[in-house]
């Protein structure tokens, strides 16, 4: 095979190199280079040029992470894959699938089920985090028997999807350990699905959330399943504002039920150290009707306005990172243990 490689990073003369075909990521062959200094440099093709990032994946070394773009003489952050893994377009509900039929199937469920009282009654019940206590590395092993049904970019088992968001962050943000961590736990909430939760249906743990008690917003992925639900004639429910005021802010606003306030809960009553914008970040990743489409922006106020940066910033890894090529969770596990133990105590309650 022929190792011709036109690009130049820093230090290359120090390092003789004989590069050696490593794995695959992102669809892209990739060569790691393991280096003296402990960075290693992971080199690969994107489009028509090569790509070079130095990355470090435990906690001894300091991580100076960085892609050099060769004709650029750039550094850039991730790359934006052009299709999921699947060959489609991230998050296109309307093409023809088999995969996107269980999903609108989901929607359609989730759609006609989550009202205004249902909320309160789940968070009411689940709130009392009185079924288990465990660590976050623990619950992230459990979650590995299941597979998100309302997702048509990834039909990998949830830890891979947490570790492939987090390693992403952690390369183009190598300094905020609250990123990753964030990353990493962001999609706990589903444990809700495992028996020891009452194995919860899909319908109310995943897939994307918005406001009930207030009108359904039509840019909803599968928007027209809502004429069943019981809220959509209701005379309050069913207006604009609904139960609220203008810009009350999402702290007031009862979501539809599911992983994103459920985590929020659990880090919340255990008292993470994690800055308030990881707060913000898990309990509305999965708000698309807001953070993509900008509905609803009259339930914000200036606080929420101010977050939402967070929110965009994170998406790019939640969305983007999601593919068919598996971390070696044993070869990360004591990075994000040390960041288990600097953010969260040893056992919280769930
Ligand atoms: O299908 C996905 C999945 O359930 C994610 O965890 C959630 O955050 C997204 O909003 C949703 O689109
Ligand atoms: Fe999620
Ligand atoms: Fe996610």
């Amino acid at each position: 095979m022929s190792m011709a490689f036109s690009f130049r990073p820093h230090n290359f003369e120090a390092n003789k190199v004989s590069w050696k075909q490593d794995y695959e990521l992102n669809g892209r062959r990739c060569w790691v280079q393991p280096r003296r200094d402990g960075i290693d440099h992971e080199i690969f093709r994107h489009r028509t040029k090569w790509k070079l990032w130095s990355l470090s994946l435990t906690t001894t070394r300091p991580a100076p992470i960085r892609k050099y773009d060769e004709r650029t003489k750039l550094e850039e952050g991730f790359v934006v894959p052009d299709s999921n893994a699947f060959g489609n377009n991230f998050r296109d509900y309307n093409k023809e699938t088999e995969r996107n039929k269980a999903v609108e199937e989901f929607y359609r469920t989730n759609h006609i089920n989550q009202t205004y009282e249902f909320v309160k009654e789940k968070k009411e019940k689940f709130g009392k985090l009185n079924r288990a206590e465990m660590s976050i590395w623990e619950c992230c092993e459990l979650l590995n028997e299941f597979v998100d049904e309302s997702d048509p970019d990834i039909d990998e088992p949830q830890i891979e999807h947490l570790l492939q968001s987090a390693e992403a962050i952690r390369r183009d943000y190598p300094n905020q350990d609250w990123l990753h961590l964030t990353a990493l736990i962001h999609d706990l909430g589903k444990i809700l699905l495992h028996p020891k939760f009452g194995g919860e249906p899909q319908w109310c743990v995943v897939g994307d959330t918005f406001p009930v008690g207030c009108a359904f917003d039509p840019s909803i992925v599968h928007y027209k399943h809502f004429k069943d639900n019981p809220d959509w004639n209701h005379p309050v429910y069913s207006t604009k504002l609904g139960v609220y005021t203008e810009n009350c802010g999402l702290d007031k606003v009862a979501m539809s039920w599911g992983h994103d306030e459920y985590m929020y809960l659990v880090m919340k009553e255990n008292k993470t150290t994690l800055p308030p914008a990881a707060l913000f970040i898990i309990r509305f990743h999965s708000f698309y009707p807001m953070h993509k489409n900008g509905a609803y922006t009259y339930l914000l106020n200036d606080e929420d306005k101010e977050m939402i940066k967070w929110v965009h910033l994170f998406n790019k890894y939640d969305l983007y990172s999601k593919s068919k090529v598996r971390v070696d969770v044993e070869k990360v596990k004591p990075y994000y243990l040390s960041l288990i133990e600097k953010y969260f105590p040893a056992k919280l309650k769930w």
